[in-house]
């Protein structure tokens, strides 16, 4: 993986032995959204894929979709939290069939576990099941959980995203999928809230959260991810969805950092988009 930016600048400033002891640990990857891990040379091949493909059939595609399946092919710099959230509209026609879910499903997993020196040992990898016209979500998420299951369960483990910007039917739809699909002995381990932090009412989705915590679902939520984010709805997610785990959490004030230290909640750090 080639870092930039600060990422990059952080890392220059180690020794090379610290480096490789960096390098050594084994690691746990505990937050990887499968449309937003796409390696870019494979992201860069659907893209080129499916400009011709839409070339050759002439179906219709929006202009903005187009422009951005363009972007894609030439690389992009993020320098903004909300520029990065306007890539997924592109990515999304990339992977709307269950043949290119597991292909780019594979290529995460391939990229995170299958190197020489691999970046972890473990993958729970995550990701928001969509319906599309040739799929529904229960079909998103069987795609990519036989991708998964191909790797042995101490290797790699999937959590069923919701975004805040769903409907309120349609999160309960994805956690429904999540709790049946763990009871039929699927490789399901969780559930996540993420999304444009800047979207959605999230009260909500609290009875939801809490039936699939309560059918044995770990819960993680993407928390005070942005300076707009009100105490309010921090205080609300640790303490309505009851999480075990929290995305981010870049900006929790002194009370909210409380009740992570009493409940012994564990924070996911990403350091490149947490900067960004
Ligand atoms: C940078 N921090 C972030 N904060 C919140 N949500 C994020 C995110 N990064 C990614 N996503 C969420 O993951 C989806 C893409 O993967 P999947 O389609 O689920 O596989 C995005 O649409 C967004 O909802």
């Amino acid at each position: 993986m080639s870092l930039s930016r600060y990422a990059a600048g952080a890392l220059e400033i180690l020794t090379e032995s610290e480096v490789q002891f960096l390098r050594d640990l084994p690691k746990a990857e505990l937050h990887a959204h499968l449309n937003g891990s796409i390696p870019l040379d494979v992201l860069q091949e659907m893209a080129r894929d499916y400009l011709s493909a839409n070339a050759a059939s002439g179906s219709t595609v929006s202009e903005a979709v187009k422009m951005g399946v363009q972007n894609l092919t030439q690389g992009v710099q993020l320098n903004e939290i909300h520029e990065f959230f306007g890539l997924f509209p592109a990515i999304y026609a990339l992977t709307s069939s269950p043949e290119r879910v597991a292909k780019a499903a594979r290529a995460v997993l391939h990229s995170f576990l299958d190197d020489p020196i691999p970046q972890c040992a473990y993958l729970e990898m995550r990701t928001t099941p969509r319906a599309t016209e040739s799929m529904d979500r229960r079909g998103y998420l069987l795609a990519v959980l036989e991708e998964v299951e191909k790797y042995p369960a101490d290797k790699a483990a999937l959590i069923v995203s919701t975004d805040r910007r769903m409907d309120e039917t349609i999160v309960e739809e994805c956690i429904n999928l999540a709790i049946t699909l763990k009871e039929e002995g699927r490789r399901v381990v969780g559930i996540d809230l993420c999304g444009d932090p800047r979207a959605g009412e999230l009260q909500r989705f609290v009875k939801h959260f809490q039936n699939a915590k309560a059918s044995g679902l770990g819960v993680t939520v993407h928390i005070a991810e942005t300076v707009d984010n009100p105490t309010s709805e921090t205080d609300n997610l640790l303490r309505a969805f009851a999480p075990s785990r929290l995305g981010h959490a870049t900006f929790l004030d002194e009370e909210a950092m409380k009740i992570v230290f009493e409940k012994d909640i564990a924070v996911e750090l990403c350091l490149t988009s947490n900067l960004l």
